[in-house]
């Protein structure tokens, strides 16, 4: 089987051309053995890029442990570099189907290329069984106080398609990300476990973000985690409609338009090696 390895922001996924090849069989098995940075080819998950018939493609997205995810921020923008600079579809917009239904896409390319691109991520959603969170019956989670392990984390609820938990914190340390973040991950609050994304303000345009993901870990990058992250700053009054985010692999662009409540997200998709896996 050919896969090929790429990354957006440092958020990196071995990514299947199904347009090519057959879509492989155990599909949540493979995502654990090919992500295994020790083992397999290593990444943060797997990715498939299939035929759709509603749209230019179809991804599909498993995280390292094998769960598949609804979205994947990162990845969608490496599937529709892929498509372009592999000639599947050498068009400057595309329409990619995912789990949360069929988005649209703007590629930025240099030479025959693609450099950057742009995602209408959709609007957010917050009402709280919609995320989904119990953390209150109904309405929007926004800047509740969470009580884990004895800290106090003030949260705000996102669902990009996937859930997320947003916490603006002072520094996002270590103790945070890595020892909170696979509790909240966990926690019963979350019936579907949730995506966790710890964020420091540097100013109304400016924010850092460090992100522990549901079935993958602490992860250098996650896209639908700087979307929530940009309407949860918006709606706590901390930032601006567009704000640069600093992510450990690199920078994310979010723009959540005021007219239409869809929130664009821009970045950039790199393929990294091709080769084939023979286990
Ligand atoms: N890294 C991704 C999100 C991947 C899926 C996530 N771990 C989940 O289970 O929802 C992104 O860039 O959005």
């Amino acid at each position: 089987m050919q896969f090929t390895k790429m990354q957006g922001a440092g958020n990196d996924y071995v990514y299947i051309d199904c347009f090519a090849q057959p879509t492989p069989a155990d599909v949540d098995k493979l995502a654990i053995a090919i992500s295994d940075r020790h083992f397999g080819v290593g990444g943060d998950g797997l990715v498939l890029i299939q035929p759709s018939e509603i749209a230019d493609a179809r991804m599909r997205m498993f995280n390292a442990d094998g769960s598949e995810s609804e979205m994947c921020g990162n990845a969608i923008r490496c599937v529709a570099k892929y498509l372009y600079d592999h000639d599947i579809r050498r068009t400057p917009t595309l329409n990619i189907e995912t789990g949360v239904g069929v988005l649209k896409l703007e590629l930025q390319a240099e030479g025959d290329r693609v450099q950057q691109v742009t995602v209408n991520m959709g609007k957010p959603i917050l009402e709280a069984p919609r995320v989904p969170t119990t953390i209150l019956p109904t309405g929007a989670v926004v800047d509740e106080p969470f009580e884990i392990d004895g800290h106090t984390l003030s949260v705000t609820c996102v669902s990009m398609g996937n859930p997320h938990c947003v916490c603006f914190v002072e520094s996002a340390t270590d103790e945070l990300v890595l020892g909170l973040g696979p509790k909240i991950e966990v926690d019963p609050r979350f019936p579907n476990r949730t995506n966790i994304e710890f964020v420091e303000v540097i100013g109304r345009g400016e924010l850092r973000q460090r992100t522990w993901e549901r079935g993958s870990g602490e992860t250098w990058a996650c896209g639908t985690g700087a979307s929530a992250v940009c309407a949860a700053a918006v709606l706590t009054g901390r930032a601006d409609r567009e704000v640069l985010i600093h992510l450990l692999g690199g920078d994310l662009r979010l723009r959540w338009d005021e007219t239409t409540g869809e929130i664009f997200k821009t970045g950039p998709a790199v393929e990294v090696f091709s080769g084939q896996w023979n286990a």
